[in-house]
């Protein structure tokens, strides 16, 4: 493992977190010798301080699993843009304390557990996974269903949903908060429960009230105790009292076990991606060909695949951080010998890069836009709109705001930013770009809800990715944080040269003295520092080529990202939705009659404005921003990015 807990396995390891996020853990950890942040101690001792304050977004996520005042943003959470900070005296931070977080990252499996995730939780919450089951089993129809859903499965599945309602409400059992992987097991069910509960709900009927009683009614035979409560049901359903909020039996346990992870109450790419696999044949390991997925909404080959291609990607990118580690050891030593190996490592992960664009082109293989778009994604939606209530948790009339699963929380693809130096927050000074705004001092103004804080722009964009961090389990985020945080500075050598560059120039005459609320423009990462080191036109290491090299691959997977998403949503929110997408409005998802005809069946409206992500931006801009904030840190000139 990468992290300190080398020797042991992943679940006691990451299960010491139960004892609290270990960020500011204590300095008996030791560093694996082949880590390059034993190496970086190795070769430099380093001040004995105390750890420095972390980055906002690297806090645990305890804040987001307290009530949040309604129509309150989990962003507001994270305080000002989380660029490095400048300790008060002057100095760098002193990144190796912080070092002391188990990372949870492994050599073999990268952000992937090294472990096959458990496939079910048995014991006291066996029902929890039997309704996962039945979910899928019915199979449970989002909306309420269309045309092909019939008066008996709509019954099925308001019984279903009630069965939720009725469960008991379960504590956290001591093998469960002693066993990552049974704490992520249950992420993973009460995830996919909750998803299902919320969105196989008919859309509440605009003025609905409680059926009138007849005179008929009166004549006819009292209705069994089963159909009353299915029409109590039906009722309560068309009038919206089950919308949007989380049964306490679901929001109790997720609460509770999410805290323990260190991720928000609501699906996440590492739930649906990271520990949502099994292995084929153990004896044959962690290969792309010996994984399958484990738990899906819809049990169709597109959900499957969907899954899988990212989780091929997490696999195959364990080489890029192989790379990235070695890179780093070799631009502590930065002697002439160091800069040719870089070199080489750039230009291999490059490579890598390069192969992640094709596992992701082989999406359209098997993943059909149009069930992804109208029958998968829509389980995905998050409490991003008015927000989730979280019965038993939350005080009455509160509601958090959690935007749903992307790849947007990929780590891997962070990491390579971070490593490449993209700047998101386009605030450093860049060669091929202007000069950056001014970074102040102080939090930014809270936005007023998340969709507008991802339409604001640039430097709101950046906030995206940041919040996206939010939505990856503790330990890759302090990993991340830590990476960021990585710097040589101090160096006997002294601090590198700064960026040869007229913005540059420009924007340190902007940091001056008569403006005390500027910071000073964030320092580049220790590779690209190396790079910019290095004259234009010294062939001898070629760093600087292999630098943008690593940054064309890594533009061009943002190119294949972009047609993917502009095939897999914006055409196909173009288009109307295949007939069994198309939603029964709330009038006959509650009545107990027969499916209408298909012409009376609503069709889900058209998306209002630009198509949104399920992060919630705007998506055409705010991809088109992530790739031309990676050919800004080219040092040469960019080539075209190709058109959407
Ligand atoms: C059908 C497949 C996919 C679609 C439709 C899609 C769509 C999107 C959308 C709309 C966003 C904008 C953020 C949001 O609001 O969620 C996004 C972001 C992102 N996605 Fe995907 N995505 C797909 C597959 C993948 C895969 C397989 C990966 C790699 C693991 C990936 C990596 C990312 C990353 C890293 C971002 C953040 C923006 C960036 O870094 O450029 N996506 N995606």
């Amino acid at each position: 493992m990468l992290n300190a807990a080398a020797s042991s396995s992943s679940s006691s390891s990451s299960s010491s977190s139960s004892a609290g996020p270990s960020h500011a853990a204590t300095l008996d950890w030791a560093v694996p010798p082949s880590h390059f942040l034993a190496q970086q101690g190795a070769f430099k001792p380093r001040r004995e301080a105390s750890p420095p304050p972390l980055p906002a977004h690297a806090l645990p996520l305890a804040e987001l699993a307290q009530a949040l005042p309604a129509g309150m943003p989990a962003a507001a959470l994270l305080g000002p843009t989380p660029l490095r900070a400048a300790p008060a005296d002057g100095a760098m931070p002193d990144t190796s304390t912080v070092a002391a977080a188990d990372f949870d990252v492994d050599v073999l499996s990268g952000f992937l557990p090294p472990e096959a995730p458990l496939r079910r939780l048995g014991g006291e919450y066996e029902a929890w996974e039997e309704l996962l089951d039945a979910a899928q089993r019915l199979p449970l129809m989002q909306g309420a269903g269309g045309a092909a859903v019939d008066a008996t499965q709509r019954r099925a599945a308001r019984a279903w949903r009630r069965s939720i309602r009725e469960l008991p409400v379960l504590p956290l059992s001591p093998l469960l908060l002693g066993d990552v992987r049974h704490a992520r097991r249950a992420h993973l069910v009460l995830s996919f429960l909750a998803h299902f509960y919320l969105h196989s709900q008919p859309a509440p009927a605009v003025g609905a009230r409680p059926a009138p009683r007849t005179w008929r009614s009166f004549l006819s035979a009292a209705p069994s105790p089963a159909d009353a409560a299915d029409a109590a049901d039906a009722d309560a359903e068309a009038r919206g009292v089950y919308a949007e909020t989380v049964p306490a039996p679901l929001a109790v346990p997720w609460v509770a076990v999410s805290q323990h992870l260190d991720l928000p109450p609501i699906l996440t790419y590492a739930t649906t991606v990271l520990w949502n696999w099994y292995l084929v044949d153990e004896a044959r390991g962690l290969t792309p060909d010996n994984m399958r997925i484990a738990t899906t909404f819809t049990g169709t080959r597109s959900e499957e695949h969907f899954y899988f291609v990212s989780l091929a990607i997490e696999l195959r990118g364990v080489e890029a951080l192989k790379l990235m580690r070695v890179s780093l050891d070799e631009a502590f030593v930065a002697d002439a010998l160091a800069r040719r190996r870089i070199a080489a490592y750039l230009r291999r992960i490059a490579a890598v890069v390069d192969e992640l664009r094709a596992l992701l082109r082989s999406m359209s293989a098997h993943c059909d836009p149009a069930t992804f778009y109208w029958g998968i994604r829509p389980w995905f939606r998050g409490a991003d709109g008015g927000g989730w209530h979280y019965e038993g948790v939350d005080a009455p009339g509160t509601h958090r705001r959690l935007t749903g699963p992307s790849a947007g929380q990929s780590s891997l693809i962070h990491a390579l930013d971070v490593f490449l130096d993209v700047d998101h927050s386009q605030t450093k000074p860049r060669v091929n770009r202007p000069v950056p705004p001014l970074r102040r001092r102080g939090p930014p103004a809270a936005p007023a809800d998340a969709h507008d804080e991802a339409e604001a722009g640039a430097t709101q964009n950046a906030t995206f990715m940041e919040r996206m961090q939010l939505y990856m389990p503790g330990h890759h985020r302090a990993f991340l944080t830590h990476l960021r945080n990585l710097s040589f500075d101090d160096s006997p050598d002294g601090p590198p040269a700064p960026e040869p560059t007229e913005s540059d120039a420009a924007s340190a005459s902007g940091t001056s003295d008569d403006d005390e609320d500027a910071l000073p423009p964030a320092p580049s990462h220790p590779i690209r520092t190396l790079a910019l080191a290095t004259p234009p036109a010294g062939k001898q290491d070629g760093l600087r080529a292999a630098y943008d090299a690593a940054l064309v691959s890594l533009r061009q997977l943002r190119d294949e990202h972009m047609r993917i998403a502009t095939l897999y949503i914006i055409s196909q929110a173009r288009r109307p939705p295949p007939a069994q997408y198309a939603v029964l409005p709330a009038s006959f998802a509650g009545a107990p009659a027969a499916a209408p005809a298909l012409e009376t069946l609503a069709t889900p409206p058209p998306a209002a404005g630009a198509p949104k992500g399920t992060g919630g931006t705007d998506l055409v801009s705010f991809l088109k921003e992530c790739r031309s904030n990676t050919l800004d840190a080219m040092l040469g000139p960019g080539d075209s990015p190709q058109p959407l």
